[in-house]
């Protein structure tokens, strides 16, 4: 359990934050300038609130009104940054030493650095970097994992590199991970919890998947970038056409590629501008994608409008025009028809379940 609650006057920018978060990943999610780092940097010790308490799975790291201020060494706090920041003229093995010795095999093993110790940093990718410095900070046996924006100097295959092993990370490290983004499909990929930050303070904090199917964070996280995230099995693989069917809690759905094995669970993103509404059942298209849905929510907004869904009990989103949304009379409580695009899951969208 993480609860932070920091308030620091920087210049012209009033930081004043506070969420609560269960074990797992949390996404700290927001555009430039929003906070996130000033807010992370609280935690670490490296910025000092002028009010606030923190405290990490029962450990008082600060607060105001006891006076406890743990010195930054003394906090126990793995920083992963942007750049991974090792020492060129040391190898793998001596970086990593440097962080500390605590579980270094099964650090190596959870990272896959094994093939990489007698390596120095120039030979290898930046995902691989990436993954040492991860490594280094955990060696330093912290209570929790900092990471700002660690995959935003990473081209995108580096990125699909690099996403399973913190995945990984994140189910079996068994610490607390604060991970900040302003990616929404890495946070829909990643994030146990989502804190949407604004202006320096907190706009919306939850599960992930309460928060990405909701319709009034839309505008939040991007109407190009919104999208739900549904839990899934899959149900079928047809090795002919290469395509893969997953059960939902409201339905099937078939996309292409292989996705893994019968009866894998997966977490999967469905992108908003993918879901298509229709108030009665599409004739003349194959069943495959078509799900019934009841409306829950709708929220119009700039660039159109946002539509929520509930699918048996998968939460969706639908991004609609405003000359659809009409002709579609829409409102909560009535029932239309999702139709999900069947080329619309990009392949980093999809993930182990957790
Ligand atoms: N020491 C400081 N003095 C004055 N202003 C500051 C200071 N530190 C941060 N700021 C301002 O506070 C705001 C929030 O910065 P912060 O780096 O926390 O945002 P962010 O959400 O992490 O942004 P990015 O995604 O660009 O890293 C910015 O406007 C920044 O200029």
């Amino acid at each position: 359990m993480i609860a932070v609650a920091a308030k620091k006057r920087l210049g012209a920018f009033d930081l004043d934050a506070a969420f609560e978060a269960p074990p797992g990943v949390t996404a700290l999610f927001g555009k430039s300038g929003s906070g996130k780092t000033s807010l992370i940097n609280a935690v670490a010790g490296l910025m000092r609130p002028d009010a606030g308490r923190i405290e990490i799975d029962g450990a008082v790291l600060f607060d105001s009104s006891a006076r406890i201020d743990v010195p930054v060494h003394r906090r126990r706090v793995g920083y992963v940054f942007q750049d991974a920041r090792l020492f060129p003229h040391m190898n793998v093995a001596k970086n990593l030493a440097y962080g500390g010795r605590h579980d270094r095999d099964r650090v190596i093993d959870l990272l896959g650095l094994d093939g990489l110790l007698d390596r120095r940093p120039a030979a290898l990718s930046g995902g691989e970097r990436q993954r040492v410095a991860i490594g280094r900070a955990l060696m330093s046996d912290p209570r929790i994992l900092l990471m700002d924006e660690p995959l935003s100097a990473l081209d995108a295959e580096r990125k699909s590199e690099i996403l399973p092993w913190l995945e990984r990370l994140r189910d079996e490290a068994g610490l607390p991970i604060l991970y900040v983004s302003h990616a929404a499909s890495e946070v829909a990929r990643l994030a146990t919890t989502v804190v949407v930050m604004e202006a320096g303070g907190v706009k919306r904090a939850g599960a992930v998947a309460e928060v990405l199917s909701d319709p009034a964070a839309v505008g939040m996280i991007g109407a190009q970038e919104a999208g739900a995230v549904v839990r899934a099995r899959i149900a079928g693989l047809d090795r002919i056409d290469g395509l893969t069917e997953l059960a939902l809690a409201g339905g099937r759905i078939v996309l292409p590629g292989r996705l893994g094995g019968i009866g894998t669970h997966l977490r999967l993103r469905i992108s908003a501008q993918d879901v298509i509404l229709s108030r009665d059942k599409p004739q003349g298209l194959s069943a495959l994608n078509i799900l019934s849905a009841k409306v829950t929510a709708i929220d119009e907004g700039p660039e159109g409008v946002a539509v929520g869904l509930l699918c048996g009990a998968d939460r969706l989103l639908a991004r609609v025009t405003r000359r659809s949304a009409r002709a579609l009379r829409l409102e909560p409580g009535q029932q239309v028809w999702a139709i999900v695009k069947a080329s619309a899951v990009a392949p980093d969208d999809v993930s182990g379940a957790t």
